[in-house]
């Protein structure tokens, strides 16, 4: 996996998890909701089951209504900041130990959590309305109301090409899923009773319910009903926080909601390539986003395999099995540049470095570097090269693949533009949206780093 899955590997919701103690004013009465929420029919039945499973309090201060975004989660009475909205015990979460000891005992090691949980998902589908948690299952939503790029048609990723980091590991994900529904299958053959007619479509199914809406528990991936119903806001500072002698998670406000204002809670630093993988949307604007630079050396340099070695001896790249960078080359992800004039954060300092061993021509100029290296913290170019020309040249190299990558994305979105009038059906609209949402905000990414770029080229012809 990249960098940028690493990171912020948490497709299942971000739970802070923490051993924390708080107190809480969590008024325990029960209140009606004082102001009529936006309605939800289709959760009739969900309500009052959680209510009779869980308390009453369990509802006190949020309840479920629909918003732009889906179901949502409102205030339904006066909230604080300071205030703990929600408390959620352990025995509320839907895990992998749901599944009947004789199923699980089939499921080899090399079945993880996330299958599991699918697992459990189609298991009570299968149940119906036998299963103890139909009123939950039947709030789940359809496929046809996803849209995780693993759902989408080829023609569809098409529209999504220029963005490397996400086609590629779309391409990747449906593989892993459909290796996963490979390693279940006998589980499937051997209980007709539980997984009888499940196909490789209702299994991708419930493992992208699970990526959209599982939460990270402390033994493994957990549906939380209710809970599941928060939606994703980057500016929102709600603090989870996990008392544990009480096994209970706290949902503290962060700011004062008014009956009826819509309550949002922060999945992580998610950038749209992420957010469209495994939840299925995007956020305009979105301040996370970063980019996939993916750069190759070029085959026929007659010192490729002595800069090969110095990248391999020098940096902490992910160049450590140079087999990868002869077939695929390297990737790097890039984040906005946010002053064309400033020190250039968001151009990685490894990537600048490997235009400048890319741009070198001599044996000698590489192992002057190697040298410089081995003097300093033995870390190459860590400081501008010496002579100009070739720095000039390193970073010209750079900002011409920055170029290419406008011009393909510029092209992807006129594209898009063209043929908006040509989208009938309403997923297609939606994930056209989608596209330009993410195209739109690599490019934004993109001509800052190019604007840098051009901007310290002409520093170096002074
Ligand atoms: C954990 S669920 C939240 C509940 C969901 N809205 C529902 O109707 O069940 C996550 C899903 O909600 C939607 N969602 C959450 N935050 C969103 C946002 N900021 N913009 C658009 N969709 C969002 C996406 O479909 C995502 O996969």
């Amino acid at each position: 996996m990249l960098n940028l899955c690493a990171r912020i590997r948490r497709p299942l919701l971000a739970s802070s998890h923490c051993s924390f103690r708080i107190s809480c004013n969590l008024n325990t009465s029960s209140h009606p909701p004082q102001v009529p929420q936006p309605v939800d029919n289709e959760c009739n039945d969900f309500l009052p089951w959680l209510r009779h499973k869980y308390g009453a309090e369990f509802t006190s201060h949020l309840s479920i209504g629909k918003s732009g975004y889906g179901r949502s989660l409102f205030a339904c009475k006066p909230i604080q900041a300071g205030d703990c909205m929600l408390k959620v015990p352990d025995c509320l979460e839907l895990t992998q130990d749901n599944l009947p000891p004789k199923v699980s005992s089939l499921l080899g090691k090399d079945v993880g959590n996330k299958a599991k949980l699918a697992l459990v998902i189609l298991l009570h589908q299968k149940l119906g309305q036998a299963s103890e948690w139909a009123p939950y299952i039947s709030c789940l939503p359809p496929v046809e109301e996803m849209h995780n790029t693993i759902f989408w048609s080829d023609e569809e990723l098409e529209m999504i090409k220029p963005s490397s980091y996400l086609y590629n590991e779309t391409l990747k994900h449906k593989d892993q899923v459909e290796k996963k529904f490979s390693s279940i299958q006998h589980v499937l053959d051997n209980f007709p009773e539980y997984f009888e007619h499940v196909t490789l479509h209702k299994f991708k199914h419930a493992h992208a319910l699970v990526e959209s809406r599982a939460w990270v528990g402390r033994r493994s991936a957990t549906l939380v009903p209710f809970v599941e119903f928060f939606n994703h806001d980057a500016f929102s500072k709600t603090e989870i926080l996990y008392d544990d002698s009480a096994q209970i998670l706290q949902y503290i406000a962060s700011k004062n909601y008014a009956p009826g204002d819509e309550v949002l809670i922060k999945y992580g630093k998610i950038p749209n390539a992420e957010l469209l993988l495994h939840f299925g949307f995007t956020i305009p604007f979105n301040r996370y986003n970063m980019v996939q630079v993916e750069i190759n050396l070029p085959q026929h340099d007659q010192l490729r395999e002595m800069k090969l070695d110095l990248l391999n001896k020098h940096t902490t790249l992910p160049l450590k099995d140079a087999n990868k960078l002869h077939s695929r080359g390297i990737r790097y992800m890039v984040k906005e540049v946010k002053s064309s004039s400033g020190k250039g954060r968001g151009i990685p300092q490894e990537l600048r470095t490997f235009a400048r061993v890319v741009c070198c021509t001599s044996p000698k100029e590489l192992q002057d570097l190697a040298l410089e290296a081995t003097q300093n913290d033995g870390r190459l170019t860590r400081i501008p090269l010496k002579n100009r020309a070739r720095e000039l040249e390193a970073h010209q190299f750079l900002n011409l693949k920055f170029n290419n990558m406008i011009e393909n994305c510029n092209a992807a979105l006129e594209s898009l533009t063209r043929h908006s009038s040509l989208l009938l059906s309403g997923n297609n609209t939606r994930r056209m949206h989608l596209a330009r949402d993410l195209l739109g905000g690599e490019l934004h990414i993109l001509i800052s780093a190019s604007a840098w770029l051009k901007n310290y080229c002409e520093t170096l012809k002074d």
